[in-house]
């Protein structure tokens, strides 16, 4: 798996390769594949992919999917598997994290933010911050449905952390539902996925309540 970089802080804090402009080695998407299948969609919707303002097109499309897709190639047990000793027995919630993602049905976007918490485990570990988001993006950069989404976030926290509990939610709009189709503009989408300790009424009230409260 690609290690990540802290220093590179391009458009994806966790795919600095693929982000960038060269074609990295360790780069599992085919380019040239993309080039062609979008030069066939550009002919398909009767447009002249040689005229000037698309001739590169097909390739700043290969290179955005190779970034946007980036997920697909990477491990949560990478991210997760950075922890640190740390006796903490209540909630840890990281809200409002901002993501893009791609509606697998349309390949168009869906984006809006997740909000990550759990209950450290027994053994008295906890993860770095900045790694709940990590999550968050590796199951973001890949075709997805929102209800998928959300409980890869709380299963990944369930394998990795151990936590005494998790809850993840996600508030979505779909740009499948607002540019096309139904055409709805502004609707959102919420999913939650709660585990363990995070069943109980008054955790989770606790919970909702922090992540609502704005
Ligand atoms: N449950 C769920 N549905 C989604 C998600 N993203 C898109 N969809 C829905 O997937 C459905 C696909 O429906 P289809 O009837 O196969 O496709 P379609 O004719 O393009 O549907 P419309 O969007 O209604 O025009 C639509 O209702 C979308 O709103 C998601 O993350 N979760
Ligand atoms: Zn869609």
């Amino acid at each position: 798996m690609t290690s990540f970089d802290d220093d590179d802080v391009s458009a994806s804090a966790a795919y600095p390769a693929e982000a960038g402009s060269h074609h990295s080695k360790s780069e599992k998407v085919d380019r040239p594949r993309i080039e062609a299948a979008v030069r066939e969609i550009l002919l398909a919707i009767g447009e002249d992919p040689d005229r000037g303002g698309l001739v590169d097109t097909p390739k700043r499309v290969a290179k955005a999917y190779a970034e946007v897709f980036a997920g697909l190639h990477h491990d949560p047990a990478d991210v997760l598997s950075t922890t640190f000793d740390l006796d903490h027995e209540e909630l840890v919630l990281v809200k409002d994290i901002p993501f893009y993602s791609t509606c697998e049905h349309h390949l168009v976007p869906f984006h809006g933010v997740a909000h990550v918490g759990y209950i450290p485990s027994h053994d008295g570990k906890v993860t770095g911050l900045s790694k709940l988001a990590r999550l968050v993006d590796i199951y973001a950069r890949r075709p997805q449905v929102q209800e998928r989404l959300t409980t890869e976030i709380v299963e990944a926290m369930v394998q990795y952390l151990k936590p005494r509990g998790a809850i993840v939610v996600v508030e979505c709009e779909h740009m499948c539902m607002s540019m096309r189709g139904i055409r709805k503009p502004g609707a959102k989408t919420v999913t939650s996925a709660v585990r363990g300790q995070l069943h109980d009424p008054a955790t989770r009230a606790e919970a909702m309540s922090l992540i609502l409260g704005r």
